[in-house]
């Protein structure tokens, strides 16, 4: 049974502990918190003992493994105190804010002989995911493809009142392409490679300066974005990925192929693929327990912590997109502390 501690108190680790109930696997022994009364509240919700505010005390705790669901910025450094300390890690997305911070810890995890994973939700352990990939080849050559996920963050009427909540905060490695972009972005990258070329647009929002409310041209600061754009050029096929927090889509991903083609009702959380083919349309149901059900990667994750080797290649994912989100923000004009 593996002892798993949590970092973040938040409502994804509340989700990530559905998904512990259901495994036979994985324990929840430690909370840590940077407030111990925050910290005690959220462990006596979730019927937890042990409660930690440092991560000397985790490191010290006993724990084997550490799930992370703290603002993005912070990822790096507690991920690496925490394989320092010889625990496993599963590290919420996006894993890292630079790309050399994630293979920093890649290498620290190898080295060491430790599982480290990125959460995310849409990897091909998500069953959804898996099935996008392997209906691909019934598509023929694949010419179009459309990607995205937009959903107007419930924390954006706090940033319109002039507030900066940490979704839309520089400072803690935030904003739509680190947030939500990533999960399409993910999702590309799975099914089709790294993009060999690649256009790209954000939309930066910002607060009113004093003195500048008319002045709808000029760039707000601080800035961050709240959706995007990218085109990626493959070989004799095209797919646009958007993602947005600040206006919402129901729109489904498509993937168009010369001979048939591939819908999905959610890039992030397939549910429902639709196969359409010249005079055929065949739906394909993916069964889920729950929205947001984490019990797939919790279950990879487990099976990395027996045997750490099985990381490597979801390990080259997260670094490949890291790369890509890099990029597209050096090309926006989206600065994120520390990158
Ligand atoms: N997989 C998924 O579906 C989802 C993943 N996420 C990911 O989870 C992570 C957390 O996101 P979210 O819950 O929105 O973030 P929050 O800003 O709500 O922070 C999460 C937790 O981190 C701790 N924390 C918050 N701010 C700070 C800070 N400045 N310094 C240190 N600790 C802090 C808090 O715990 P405490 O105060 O107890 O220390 C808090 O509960 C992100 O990486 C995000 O991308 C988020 C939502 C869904
Ligand atoms: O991963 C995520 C999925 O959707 C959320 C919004 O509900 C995001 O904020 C989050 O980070």
């Amino acid at each position: 049974m593996i002892s798993l501690a949590t970092i973040g108190t938040s409502a994804i680790t509340e989700h990530l502990l559905d998904a512990v109930a259901d495994s036979s696997r994985i324990r929840h022994t430690v909370v840590h918190s940077r407030s111990a009364a925050r910290g005690r509240a959220f462990a006596d919700q979730v019927g937890v003992d042990r409660v930690v505010t440092t991560l000397e005390e985790l490191a010290g705790s006993g724990i084997d493994a550490v799930y992370i669901a703290s603002p993005n910025a912070l990822h790096h450094d507690q991920a690496r105190a925490m394989l320092r300390a010889g625990k496993h890690v599963l590290v919420e997305k996006s894993a890292c804010v630079t790309p050399a911070g994630w293979q920093d810890l890649v290498d620290l995890a190898r080295a060491r002989g430790l599982a480290l994973l990125e959460a995310n939700r849409n990897s091909v352990w998500h069953p959804g995911t898996a099935a996008l990939r392997e209906a691909l080849p019934r598509l023929g050559r694949i010419r179009l493809s459309q990607l995205g996920y937009c959903q107007r963050s419930s924390r954006y009427d706090r940033f319109l009142a002039g507030q900066t909540p940490g979704i839309f905060d520089p400072a803690m490695g935030a904003g739509a392409l680190m947030d939500i972009g990533t999960y399409a972005l993910e999702a590309m990258i799975e099914l089709f490679g790294q993009p060999p070329t690649f256009s790209t647009e954000a939309v930066l929002i910002g607060h009113q300066q004093p003195g500048t409310a008319d002045r709808q041209d000029r760039p707000l600061d601080p800035s961050i974005d709240g959706a995007g754009v990218l085109t990626a050029r493959y070989p004799g096929h095209l797919c646009t990925v958007t993602w947005s927090k600040i206006s919402d889509s129901s729109a489904p991903s498509v993937i168009q192929g010369e001979d048939a083609t591939l819908t999905a009702d959610s890039i992030e959380d397939p549910s429902q693929l639709t196969l359409t083919a010249r005079g055929s349309r065949q739906v394909i149901e993916i069964p889920r327990r729950r929205i947001r059900d984490m019990g797939h990667e919790l279950e990879a994750f487990a099976d990395a912590v027996e045997d750490p080797s099985r990381c490597s290649l979801p390990q080259r994912w997260t670094a490949q997109r890291l790369d890509l989100m890099a990029e597209i923000r050096r090309r926006t004009g989206v600065r994120l502390a520390g990158s």
